[in-house]
């Protein structure tokens, strides 16, 4: 495509050189070019790829787009001036890729827990439909039935636009994404046409990124400040900040609730281990998902079904058939009965949802133990809540790691025990290494006692200084159960 093409509605400050030159790629990586690559230069958390325009160009760049023109500039090369490189980037990869969003139904999903569970719900509930569907999530990325490793839970905008081309060549009608507050922050959504945007929650995560709550709440909102007249934004009532997000939005607002006035009204009439039952707006269905918190991701999915224009009796029929992803709330039962839960808690309101679902479950003398670590490189200040909330909603805690990253074990979980009441402390564990973490309360375990293990899910790795080897809960608790 040409220069000049892929150029198309994005603000230029200035350039330099021409610009009907052909262009085959966008990347903004300097170790990823190829000949005729249009290097964007984005100011990272680390370095700054200004840094590396030099690199880039000796690789085969032969444009540039850039916040700053470098000292001296190469004759033969295309340099592009403007404000903000990455969302630029995202103006330029819709252009490159014929602004798929725009051909396809796009739906984000956004909040500090359930994005995966509404679009993965979502996603199977309009195949099942009969639409032709796409999903891009923290568990995988699908164009239908083809599944693509996801490494992010909102990949960057070029790939974004990608993928958006293939599943929009591949048919699909629908696209349901997870929009992560890293991602609006960093503009990887940029540049998209959203037909609907979800809110789900906001309690603390990612601190170590935005800074303050009050940033955090800001990026959420910008998703929706960037949605078009033409799309819903559908909210949580019953979040503190539901009405705030839809603040400034352009688009149709609606909300859903359990305990508030909403356009989609749920309520609770029994939960147990086989599921909800509901009534959502006045008719009463029987879901396979369990836990409270599930009740909010029907609600929103419901919402969104319908705002879709699809009937509400088909979407009830085929939600009361739907099974959540892999990693929330799964359970594995031991012979002896003793009874498993892997759940993706990584912040301290899904840690509480969860065991507060756990409690109500429970019967007369079940112990729980619950297993949970903090992930390094990542919100400090999640860990001493979350330890707390394990230690006031179980009978025994084992404190381990999950995803120690850069970090060094010991210290995440010294900032955890920094949550431990001194009189909680005896029915604390520390165990560094998560297998015998997990070994270790499958052995603490009676019969139809339960063990939450919490925080990674359907992970299949653990990362430690940057080595991520095989490490899987289910299959550990598997095993350990047999053991
Ligand atoms: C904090 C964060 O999100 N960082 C992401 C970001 O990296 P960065 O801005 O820090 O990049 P940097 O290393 O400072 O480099 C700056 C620029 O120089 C370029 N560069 C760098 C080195 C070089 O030799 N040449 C070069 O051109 C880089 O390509 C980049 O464009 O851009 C990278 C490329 O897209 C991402 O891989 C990286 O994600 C890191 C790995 C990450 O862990 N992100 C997590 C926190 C994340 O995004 N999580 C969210 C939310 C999770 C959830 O709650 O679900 C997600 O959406 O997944
Ligand atoms: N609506 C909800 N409210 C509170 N907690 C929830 C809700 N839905 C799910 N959870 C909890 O949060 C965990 C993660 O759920 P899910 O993967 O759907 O969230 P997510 O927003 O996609 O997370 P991530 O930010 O990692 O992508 C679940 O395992 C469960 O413990
Ligand atoms: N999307 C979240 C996932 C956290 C999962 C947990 N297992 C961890 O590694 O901290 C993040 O990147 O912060
Ligand atoms: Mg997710």
């Amino acid at each position: 495509m040409l220069l000049s093409e892929l150029l198309y509605t994005i603000p230029i400050k200035s350039v330099s050189g021409i610009t009907d030159i052909e262009i085959s790629k966008i990347e903004f990586d300097s170790r990823k070019i190829e000949l005729n690559t249009l290097f964007v230069a984005i100011p990272g958390t680390q370095v700054d790829g200004h840094n590396f325009i030099q690199k880039a160009i000796e690789s085969g760049a032969t444009a540039v787009l850039c916040e700053r023109f470098p000292e001296v500039l190469i004759d033969n090369i295309t340099y592009i001036l403007v404000e903000n490189s990455a969302k630029c980037m995202g103006i330029a990869a819709g252009n490159f890729y014929g602004n798929p969003s725009r051909n396809i139904t796009l739906v984000g999903v956004t909040g500090t827990n359930g994005k995966t569970s509404i679009a993965t719900l979502l996603f199977n509930l309009f195949r099942k439909l009969g639409y032709k569907c796409g999903l891009l999530s923290t568990v995988q990325n699908q164009v239908e039935d083809e599944v693509i490793p996801s490494t992010h839970t909102t990949p960057d905008s070029v790939k974004i636009n990608e993928l958006l081309s293939t599943m929009q060549q591949k048919g699909c009608i629908y696209v349901f994404m997870e929009v992560s507050s890293h991602a609006v922050e960093m503009q990887r959504i940029a540049g998209l046409t959203f037909a609907g945007g979800i809110f789900t929650n906001i309690t603390q995560d990612h601190l170590d990124f935005h800074l303050t709550f009050d940033n955090y709440i800001k990026a959420k909102k910008g998703f929706f400040d960037m949605l078009p007249k033409t799309a819903f934004a559908l909210t949580n009532a019953d979040d503190k900040n539901g009405k705030v997000m839809l603040q400034n939005t352009a688009a149709t607002k609606y909300s859903y609730s359990l305990k508030n006035i909403g356009n989609f009204k749920g309520k609770v009439m029994d939960c147990g281990l086989f599921g909800l039952q509901m009534d959502v707006n006045g008719q009463e269905v029987w879901f396979k998902l369990i836990g409270n918190f599930n009740a909010y991701n029907l609600l929103a999915v419901y919402g969104a079904a319908v705002l879709l224009g699809e009937n509400s009796e088909n979407i009830l029929t085929i939600l009361s058939e739907l099974k959540p992803p892999p990693g929330r709330f799964e359970q594995i039962l031991a012979a002896d009965r003793r009874v498993g839960i892997v759940d993706y808690a990584h912040t301290p309101d899904a840690l509480q949802n969860v065991l507060e679902t756990i409690k109500d479950l429970r019967e007369g003398n079940q112990k729980v133990i619950t297993v949970v670590g903090c992930g390094g490189n990542r919100d400090k200040g999640k860990r001493p809540l979350m330890a707390k909330i394990a230690c006031e909603l179980s009978d025994i805690v084992i404190l381990t790691s999950d995803n120690p990253r850069n970090e060094e074990p010991e210290d995440i979980l010294a900032d955890m025990q920094a949550g431990v009441s001194i009189t909680q402390k005896r029915k604390v564990f520390q165990i560094t290494d998560r297998r015998e973490a997990i070994k270790k309360a499958a052995e603490l375990a009676g019969s139809q006692d339960i063990i939450l293990v919490a925080g990674k899910g359907h992970e299949t790795y653990q990362d430690v200084k940057g080595v991520k080897s095989h490490f899987d809960d289910k299959e550990e608790l598997g095993l350990a159960f047999k053991a």
